[in-house]
């Protein structure tokens, strides 16, 4: 397991990372989710003792990892698959690997064809795509057979069918009981390979929880009822009913109404009780990518000049991260509406990182309420 407690990393003024807590569990695919700059690779690096926190404590098994008696059997990792000799060939990189952490060179072979290179071992890497450099970074963190595993964006240029290889890999590194954190800034990719997700923005924790919890949670389900164009009064009949009942109705630009919060067939069944004649039922859903945008948007500390996110969201300072109120009714995130700018309008109430909706099995959130500065 790995558990970090009060975790902070300053590089002079910049607050990579701030009073982050958290625990990754064995047999599980743990993603660490956050947008550029967020301070993923810093966190990394801090486990794996490449970098001191600044404050707080981050543990590998119990203990720092600086003090495990053969840190490569116990834990590897991919960090930068570019950090590799380009003059050696993939074999000799392994085997320069395994001989400083007393590795068998059998165990090199065994690994290249866990990566699927055993046909191009012989080649120096410096010829490699980017694909296979990653494939190359996970043959080393295979190496020493390591109950704790940590991967840094492993899936950075790789084709889909990489992708496709690196989370089976991920997910079969975890049924055999070890414990896999990986980074990304994809939420699509994450919601298909992790179990379980710590998201962090700004160097803030802002959510642990399960991926299902994550889903449930964000992908707000709705439906979508379209009546004849022609019959406006019956579309105002419909909004009242549908709210009396409970419902939460909004207009969409095609004329269309969004209704939350009833079941299909009873939004059927109260409109036929109202004489009113449907055209579209559809249940839609939220995708998980947008509510995840939603969440990390006010924590992005890079943008291009084009983005067109760039400064509808002030700057908060660390301890105040706060994330968008989400629209009336849907639960947490509720989607934008069809054509709408999810990111303009008034700025968002406060909701501060402790009132993310936790998972019932995982930890409490540690708060982040104490302003550093
Ligand atoms: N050695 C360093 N010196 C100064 N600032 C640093 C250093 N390393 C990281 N930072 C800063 O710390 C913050 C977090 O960076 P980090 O690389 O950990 O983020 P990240 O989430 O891994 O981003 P990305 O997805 O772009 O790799 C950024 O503002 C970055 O510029």
């Amino acid at each position: 397991m790995i558990e970090a407690v009060g975790l902070t990393k300053r590089y002079g003024t910049t607050t990579a990372v701030y009073n982050l807590s958290f625990q990754v569990r064995p047999g599980a695919v743990t993603g660490f989710l956050g947008p550029n700059g967020a301070g993923k690779s810093t966190t990394m690096r801090m486990i794996l003792g490449l970098d001191n926190p600044t404050s707080g404590t981050v543990t590998v098994g119990g203990r720092p990892f600086r003090q495990a008696p053969n840190a490569a059997r116990e834990v590897g990792a991919l960090l930068d698959a570019k950090a590799v000799h380009g003059g050696r060939t993939a074999r000799n990189h392994l085997l320069a690997l395994a001989q400083l952490s007393g590795i068998p060179a059998r165990r090199v072979d065994e690994v290249l064809g866990v990566v699927g290179l055993q046909d191009v071992a012989k080649r120096r890497s410096k010829g490699f795509s980017l694909g296979m450099g990653q494939r190359l970074g996970i043959a080393a963190a295979l190496l020493g057979d390591p109950k704790v595993l940590l991967f840094d964006e492993p899936v950075n240029g790789l084709d889909p069918e990489g992708i496709h290889w690196v989370r089976n890999l991920m997910k079969a590194l975890a049924a055999e009981g070890r414990t896999i954190f990986v980074s990304s800034h994809l939420m699509s990719e994450m919601a298909l390979t992790a179990d379980h997700l710590i998201v962090i923005g700004r160097g803030q924790l802002l959510a642990d929880m399960g991926v299902r919890d994550f889903i449930a949670a964000n992908s707000a389900g709705f439906a979508r009822v379209r009546i004849p164009e022609d019959e406006p009064e019956q579309r105002e009949k419909l909004s009242g009913v549908l709210a009396e009942a409970g419902a939460q109705v909004m207009p969409e630009p095609d004329g269309a109404l969004r209704v939350m919060g009833l079941p299909l067939p009873r939004i059927s069944d109260l409109a036929h009780g109202a004489g009113v004649r449907l055209w579209e039922l559809s249940p839609h859903q939220a995708s998980l990518e947008e509510a995840y945008m939603r969440m990390t948007q006010s924590a992005v500390d890079f943008r291009s000049t084009q983005d067109e996110k760039a400064g509808l969201m002030e700057q908060q300072p660390y301890g105040e991260l706060r994330m968008p109120d989400a629209p009336a009714g849907g639960g947490w995130y509720a989607p934008p509406r069809p054509g709408e700018n999810p990111y303009a309008g008034p700025p968002p109430a406060a909701v501060t990182a402790s009132q993310v909706p936790k998972s019932p099995k995982s930890e409490p959130a540690p708060t982040t309420s104490e302003d550093p500065r």
